[in-house]
Order: C-alpha cells, then structure tokens, then sequence
C-alpha cells in the first residue's frame, strides 16, 4: 500500500506561519487523531487544536485544511497543517506525524512526484513547480509559471500527435504498398514531417535562452590592475563582496554575484587585473583563470582607467568584441574628461563611470539590461529550458532526418516511432520510470 508522506513544505526555521504537508490514504485519519474535533468539511478552514496523540500534549492551534482525492495537488488525500511558525511547534508536530505507523518523511520532490504519477501534472509541469521556487527575477517567474501552466507540455504534445497521425499514414502506406512504386516517405507525409522537423529545429535554435533564463547570465568582468574592477564588482552588487585596494593584483579568485539586472538573473564575476607581468604564480593562475572566465562569458565588461588616458590597456582591448560593454572607469578623478574621453574605444562607446561616486552606474545597468534583454528574453512561443528536453528534441530530429531518407516506408515508419517516444519523453507520456528519480533528486523535501 502507498505509504502517507509528509514534510514541512515552508522554509526551515522560525517564521510567522509553517506549513506541514501530509499526503496519502492516511492523511484524513492522522488529522483526526492530532485532534478531538470532527474532520474539517474538504476545502473548508477550520482552527484545531493539535495535540500529541501519545501523550495529549497540546502543540499549537492551527488551521487545518484537507483535500479529498483526487481533487488535490498529489491526486491523493492531502491534509495542510498552517502552524504558527516556532521551531518547537514545527518539531512537536513532526514527531507525532513520525510516530503514527505507515508514515514518513517525504523524499525531495515526492509531492510533486505523486502529483505526475496520478496525471495532474506531466514531467515540463513538475520541472516548471521546481524552477517557480527556485526563481529569483521576474523574468524567471515568468517562465515558470508559463510552463507551469502547461505551454511546453502541449507544444511537445501537439507535435507528437502529428507524429502519430503521420505514422497512421505511414502503415496505411505499408499495408497497401505498391511494388512497383519506389519506397520510403510518401508524398502525403513526406510535407508533415518536413515541417514538423524545421519547427523543432527553430525550437532548438533560439541560442539556449530558456536555458540560460534558468541559470542566469554570466557576465564577467576584465581589464588591468587596478582599473577598478572589484570597485564596480561592489558598485553593481551594493555591497563589498571583493577586496579592493590600491595594489595591483589584489584579486586572484574569481569572485561571483548574483544579481538581479532589470529583471533578468545575472551571475556577475570579477576576475584578476590582466598583465604580462606577473608577481607571483598566484597571481598567474589568477589571470589564466581570468582570461578563462572571460572566454566563457556570455557578455564581458572591459574596465579601464581613465586616470591613465590617453593610454588605454591593448590586453584589455584585445578582449573587446560584439559580446562586450566598454566602461572608462575614475571619471570622478578626470577633472576634463570631456577633452580627454575617447569617443569609442575598438568601436564601442564607453559608458564613462565612477565606481566610488555611482555616476555612470545607471548607464552600464542599462546597457547590462539591453544585453539580458537581447539574450534571454523569452518571445511569446514556450522556450526550451533544460538539458534534458535538448537532448531528446535533438533525438527526434535525428530520427526524423532518417525518416525522410528511409529508403523502405517499414524504416521510416520506425524513426518515426523513435521520433515520437523522444517527445514522449519530454512529457513523461512514455516509459520514463529511470529518468524519474533523477529529474525529482533536484526538489527540495516539502515540494
Ligand atoms: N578615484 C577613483 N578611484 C577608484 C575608482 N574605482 C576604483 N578606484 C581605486 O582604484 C584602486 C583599485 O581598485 P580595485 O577595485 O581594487 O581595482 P581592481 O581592478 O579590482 O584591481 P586588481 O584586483 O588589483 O586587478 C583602489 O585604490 C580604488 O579605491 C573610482 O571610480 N574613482
Ligand atoms: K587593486
Ligand atoms: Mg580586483
């Protein structure tokens, strides 16, 4: 029989509320037992008191609530426990939860897990629930919540239905085939899978911004010495998250921020001042770390010192292209930086800054947001976002190219089978049982 489970379903700690979540054929009946009042109506609030069926002891007054299956989040009987949020409540209450045979603490995800395995949600609808609790900007909510909501599910879904029209089609042609007729994809199938396939490869096509909205974009930043680019580091990040000091070569490690840039999630790196000269191996693992970090950068910010005009670093400037936001930083130490300020540097217009007054700081989070905007940005069609759906989209494709080569309608109407089971996948419509303890593993206990 499937165990009840349950799991404090808010953050850990002390709160004004916390949640306990219990779920499973024995979720109505551990409610009862934790009071004396009669079962709250399904739906309805009702304050209890809950007390430790072992001793009696009172645990707190809560709000109880109780979902009847299948009308419920998991699709099973579920009980919410709102306690007040002390940690001793939260304690109390989840040992006497422990102590009633048959239930047990959740694994990460297994609220979520149940909810796909009784059809209330399909696999893009689950991974939506974990990257809507992970989301920190609202550009990632909104992505969430879109695919919370079921947009990629049925995209993936409306293309595997025209896969299994055009297999319906493919057999057809099998069964009534003509000798003398050359083989492979007929002419009435041949277009949908020919459109089909382009719709899926401008799906994958979209430079991995559905990815890349989940786990920010990196943005790092370079230049010499001393040009101040842990100052800026701090300035973006308004707080001193990076050692700065008036010796070249402070920084070694590359030091991250998370920052929220206009909406979008950005993970913002500081590097070590590049030179050829460097004083020791530290520092030289430093800059091959740097230079590293800025070859992986989706966006790089080239800092120079504008107090050194008109000397403009030319390792610095070698590093400048299409992916890259020029800054002349210490304009606030330039008293005629009018008359000294290049009006481009390796054709891009400087954004001229100081990181210790903040002038300038709205105008490179502007041109930091254009950048997200232009890289992550989701248009109005579902976006691809993980690994996973990638790799079976790029499976399908695969087996589609072959469809359309096959040189038998047997073979094609194979790859087309194979093609619709990689969007199967996706979706968790199909034989998806080894891939389900991997995709859970990343929820939180609770979820
Ligand atoms: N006047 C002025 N000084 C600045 C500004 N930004 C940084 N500095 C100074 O420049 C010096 C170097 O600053 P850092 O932020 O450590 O420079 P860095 O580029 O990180 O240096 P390394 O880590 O050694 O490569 C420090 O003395 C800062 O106070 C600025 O906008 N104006
Ligand atoms: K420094
Ligand atoms: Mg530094």
């Amino acid at each position: 029989m499937t165990a009840t489970i349950f799991a404090l379903a808010t953050a850990p700690g002390r709160s004004g509320v916390a949640v306990v979540r219990v779920s499973g054929p024995d979720a109505a009946a551990t409610l009862a037992a934790l009071t004396t009042r009669p079962l709250p109506e399904p739906r309805r609030a009702a304050l209890v008191t809950l007390r430790d069926p072992a001793t009696g002891d009172p645990l707190d007054d809560a709000l109880a609530l109780r979902f009847v299956a299948p009308a419920s989040f998991t699709g099973e009987d579920v009980v919410e426990l709102h306690l007040h949020g002390g940690r001793a409540v939260v304690a109390g209450v989840i040992a006497a939860l422990a102590e009633r045979p048959g239930l047990r603490l959740a694994e990460p995800g297994e609220f979520t897990r149940r909810a796909f395995e009784h059809g209330k949600l399909d696999l893009t609808e689950a991974e939506a629930v974990a990257d809507l609790i992970d989301a920190e900007t609202t550009a990632q909510r909104r992505q969430a919540l879109r695919q919370m909501d079921g947009a990629l599910g049925r995209l993936y879904d409306g293309w595997r239905d025209r896969l299994t029209r055009a297999l319906a089609h493919l057999e057809a042609d099998i069964d009534f085939a003509d000798e003398d007729l050359p083989g492979g994809v007929s002419d009435a199938v041949r277009p949908v899978i020919e459109t089909l396939r382009a719709e899926i490869a401008a799906h994958l096509n979209d430079g991995g911004r559905g990815e890349r909205l989940r786990e920010g974009l990196h943005i790092a930043i370079v230049g010499a010495p001393n040009a101040g680019k842990s100052s800026l580091l701090n300035a973006l990040a308004r707080r001193d998250a990076a050692i700065v000091s008036a010796r070249a070569g402070t920084t070694r490690d590359v030091i991250e921020v998370q920052l929220d840039v206009g909406g979008y999630p950005v993970v913002l790196a500081d590097t070590a001042g590049l030179r050829e000269a460097a004083a020791d191996e530290v520092e030289e693992e430093g800059i091959r770390r740097a230079r590293d970090r800025a070859a992986r950068a989706d966006v790089k910010v080239a800092v120079f010192d504008a107090t050194a005009l008109p000397d403009l670093d030319p390792t610095t400037i070698a590093l400048i292209d299409g992916d890259t936001v020029v800054v002349l930083n210490k304009i606030d130490a330039c008293p005629d930086m009018a008359a000294v300020a290049p009006p481009t540097i390796a054709g891009a217009v400087p954004v001229l800054l100081s990181a210790r007054s903040g002038t300038g700081l709205r105008d490179l989070e502007e041109r930091l947001t254009t950048f997200s905007a232009d890289r992550l940005a989701v248009g109005s069609a579902p976006s691809l976002t993980r690994a996973r759906h990638r790799a079976a989209l790029e499976e399908c494709r695969v087996a589609l190219d072959r469809a359309l080569t096959a040189p038998l309608p047997e073979l094609a109407a194979e790859d087309v089978r194979l093609a619709s089971r990689a969007l199967g996948r996706i979706t968790g419509r199909v034989d998806v049982e080894d891939l389900l303890d991997i995709i859970f593993r990343d929820f939180c206990i609770g979820k």
